[in-house]
This record gives C-alpha cells, sequence and structure tokens, in this order.
C-alpha cells in the first residue's frame, strides 16, 4: 500500500533566502574585517544565481548607505542595539528608504531576527522599529548626508584635497555607479547596439545594464568591463602595432587586453596565480593574445619597449564600486605599500632600454602612492622624465603639477562619478 505522502512544509517567503545571504555578508565585512570578494563564496553559495545577485546587491547597497541607515535608525533607538540585529535594522532601513514593498522588507526581517540565537529576544523590536520607519523613509532619505569616509582615510584625504572636494567624493560614493567597458573597436557596431553614452576617453557608459554576460558583445568578447579610469594607463601608453610591452602587475587583466588590442606584443606578468586564472579567461574570452607569466615584478628580467606598472596600492579610489572597503581595511600596510611601489618603479626601468618609456599608476587617492611617488622617482634617477600627455582625451582638471594626471571619483559627478587613479608617463634618460 502506497504511504501517504507528507504535506510538503510551507515555501520560505521568496525574500528569505537573498536577505540572509546579504546579512552573512554584512557581518562579515562590518562584524569581522573581510571584504565582501572575500567574504561572497561561502555566503552565496546554496542561493541561485538570482538570489545571489539580489544579495550582493543588497549588501553593497547596504555598505554604500550605513551612514544614512544609522541616522534613519537613531531616533527610533533608544539603546544601540547589538550588531547582528543593528544589521537587520540597516538592510531593512535602507531597502525601505529605496522604495522596496514594506509588507515584504518587515515581514522577512522579522522572520529572520526570529530564527537567530542572538536577535530573536529583539524580534519585537526589529517590527516595531521598521514598521516606525517605514511610512517616511523615503522622504526622509533625501536629507540625509552621504555616509563619511572612515577616519584613517578622511584624515590624510582632507590634508591632501581639501574639505569640500572629500564632501563631494562621499556624495559620489553614497551613489550606484554606472557600468563601463572597453571596446574592442570603439565605436564601432556594438557601441550602437550596446546603447549608452561614450565617454570623451572612448569608454561606454551604460546605467541600469544588468546582467553583464547577457549584453550583446559578451561572448564574442567585444568589450571588458573597466571603469573609465582604469583604462586611461594603457591609453597613456600609447602601445604600437608590434612594440614589446609588458604589463608588470597585470591581473585580472583589463589593461591588458587594452595593449594586445591594441595590436602591442604583450607579456602579462603577475604574482598571483589564482588572478592570473581570471586573466587567462579574460585573454581566451576576447580571443586576445598574451604571454603570461607566473611571477614577481621585483625580480623578473628582460627587455621591452615599454612598460604598465599598474602597482598594488590601498585601492581607496575603487570605494564607490567596493563599498566594503572602508570596512574591511583599518590603514595598515600603506606605508609597506608605498615602499613596494617605489622598489618596482626601480625595478621597472631596468626593463627598459634608455629613452623607454613606462605608465606608473595606482588606483589609490593617496598622493603617496601616486604624485609623491613619481617625484621620488624622478629625485632617485638623475634625467628620468615625466612626459605631460598631449592627448585630446585629458581633461584639464586632472593635469598635476609634476605632470602626471591626478583623477578624483568627484570629477564627472554629473555624469555618475569615475574611479579615483593616479598616472604619470616617464620616460627613462636616454
Ligand atoms: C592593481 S592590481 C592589477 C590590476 C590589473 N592591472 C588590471 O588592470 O586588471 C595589482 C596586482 O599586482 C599584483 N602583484 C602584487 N605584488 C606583485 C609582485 N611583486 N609582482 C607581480 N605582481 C604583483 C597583484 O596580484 C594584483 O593582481
Amino acid at each position: 500500500m502506497a504511504r501517504p505522502s507528507r504535506p510538503a512544509p510551507p515555501a520560505a517567503p521568496a525574500g528569505i533566502a537573498p536577505r540572509r545571504a546579504a546579512l552573512a555578508l554584512l557581518s562579515a565585512v562590518i562584524g569581522e574585517g573581510r571584504t565582501l570578494a572575500e567574504a561572497m563564496p561561502a555566503a552565496l553559495s546554496a542561493l541561485d544565481p538570482a538570489d545571489r545577485a539580489r544579495a550582493q546587491r543588497l549588501a553593497t547597497q547596504t555598505l554604500r548607505d550605513l551612514g544614512r541607515a544609522d541616522r534613519l535608525l537613531a531616533p527610533s533607538l533608544t539603546r544601540m542595539p547589538p550588531l547582528a540585529v543593528r544589521n537587520i535594522l540597516r538592510l531593512g532601513a535602507v531597502e525601505l528608504a529605496h522604495g522596496a514593498a514594506s509588507h515584504g522588507v518587515v515581514n522577512d526581517l522579522v522572520e529572520i531576527a526570529g530564527r537567530g540565537k542572538r536577535t530573536r529576544p529583539l524580534k519585537g523590536l526589529v517590527n516595531a522599529v521598521l514598521r516606525k520607519i517605514a511610512p517616511e523613509a523615503e522622504a526622509a532619505w533625501i536629507d540625509l548626508p552621504p555616509q563619511r569616509l572612515p577616519k584613517w582615510l578622511r584624515g590624510p584625504l582632507v590634508e591632501a584635497w581639501g574639505r569640500a572636494e572629500i564632501a563631494r567624493i562621499e556624495a559620489v560614493h553614497g551613489a550606484v555607479p554606472p557600468l563601463d567597458l572597453t571596446l574592442r573597436e570603439p565605436g564601432g557596431p556594438l557601441a550602437a547596439s550596446l546603447g549608452g553614452e561614450e565617454l570623451p576617453t572612448g569608454s561606454l557608459r551604460l546605467v541600469d545594464a544588468g546582467q553583464v554576460s547577457a549584453l550583446p558583445g559578451y561572448g564574442t568578447g567585444g568589450f571588458w568591463v573597466q571603469d573609465a579610469a582604469a583604462a586611461l594607463p594603457a591609453r597613456l601608453l600609447a602601445p604600437r602595432a608590434g612594440e614589446r610591452v609588458i604589463d608588470l602587475c597585470a591581473a585580472p587583466g583589463g589593461k591588458t587586453l587594452q595593449l594586445a588590442a591594441a595590436g602591442a606584443r604583450v607579456t602579462a606578468l603577475d604574482l598571483s596565480e589564482a588572478r592570473l586564472g581570471r586573466l587567462r579567461e579574460n585573454l581566451a574570452r576576447t580571443g586576445l593574445e598574451a604571454e603570461v607569466i607566473a611571477g614577481d615584478a621585483l625580480i623578473h628580467e628582460g627587455r621591452y619597449d615599454a612598460v604598465l606598472l599598474d602597482a598594488p596600492c590601498s585601492a581607496t579610489g575603487t570605494i564607490r564600486r567596493h563599498p566594503d572597503l572602508p570596512f574591511a581595511r583599518d590603514g595598515a600596510g600603506i606605508s609597506e605599500l608605498i615602499a613596494l611601489q617605489a622598489r618596482m618603479i626601480d625595478h621597472a626601468l631596468t626593463l627598459l632600454p634608455p629613452g623607454g618609456r613606462m605608465v606608473f599608476c595606482t588606483c589609490s587617492l593617496i598622493p603617496d602612492e601616486g604624485e609623491v611617488q613619481v617625484e621620488e622617482a624622478l629625485a632617485r634617477h638623475p634625467g628620468l622624465e615625466v612626459v605631460p600627455p598631449g592627448a585630446d582625451w585629458v581633461d584639464p582638471a586632472w593635469r598635476s603639477s609634476e605632470g602626471g594626471l591626478r583623477i578624483l571619483p568627484s570629477h564627472w559627478a554629473d555624469r555618475g562619478g569615475i574611479d579615483g587613479f593616479y598616472m604619470a608617463l616617464l620616460r627613462k634618460p636616454g
């Protein structure tokens, strides 16, 4: 006799799984100081691709808006609840402020609070606070100031760029950045089918692009994702067809692809075998060619016409795309990075013939990783020159006094911002 089948348990509401995963990401970043990239594999592994994307989006948005969320919540809290509860409230506040349906947000987050041992006792608080802020969250949000940079970074940056510029940078950090693409053939038919705005520097900018792999031209390698600022160092180097160029810190390979697409004979070197795996995937997808070497830029030997040195740095220029960075870092290790960059510049020069050229760049907002690094290199190497770029894509606001280009996220704010970067074209004495 067939056994009566058990009734299936009621399905959990669709929003629970991605919201729980988003909270796991928030606790890894805010509570444990890990980056989203480090935390994502474990936190998202059980989810389907759509929920994975939603969880990542929710966590990223909450980190971007943490300061505003705390301000919105503060009047409703007489005491500071434990971090796990605070993160539930923050996620709720951010979702409500961005127009999510309040019953879904509140019900799911109350349910999630009820499932956790540490959060269960405060389930009632979660319910009461979220219901209280729900009606006004969207309207109140507009007047709240954006998330501030953490103290370890804000102090030096205010000193370098001034309070007003830092406020503008923080405003840009508070907005969802557009998607920038580098096209293999700029201005070709693919640009028209992708739509978007062609930037003066040649990148194509899309707003609300959706899933990148679903865009036309992805499968055939017609473009790669690369912030508009990150696309400039290779343009500054201006490789010619057939030139031997080494990309010294190459992975995951955005600049290698640009150099190869320009027809240069490219060597892509990086210390990280794992990151080189992504570079190889990018070469395979685009059908572009480069010699790939797992190695140390401090000891690699050879002779090249030109060098691109995109040195490891604090990455503080990329906060608008990586809002986890201020939480996952505390400023430790920056002086070691600065010393490493100087050693890399010195060694990179040995790879060039007299008169050879090199672009040094970092995605940092800290002058010690940019302008100061180049000034000190000039002092160490008599005859080394900075060549100020004459290209028509250079925005005059980017020119810095020693001849390099300084890009701040607040530049092009009306277009959606741009990552912070520093770059300089150096010429070895002849
Ligand atoms: C800013 S990222 C490079 C991004 C890359 N140029 C691109 O456009 O996709 C810096 C890279 O330096 C690499 N790196 C760090 N120390 C290195 C070393 N001693 N030699 C070579 N690569 C190194 C890291 O693994 C990392 O991939």
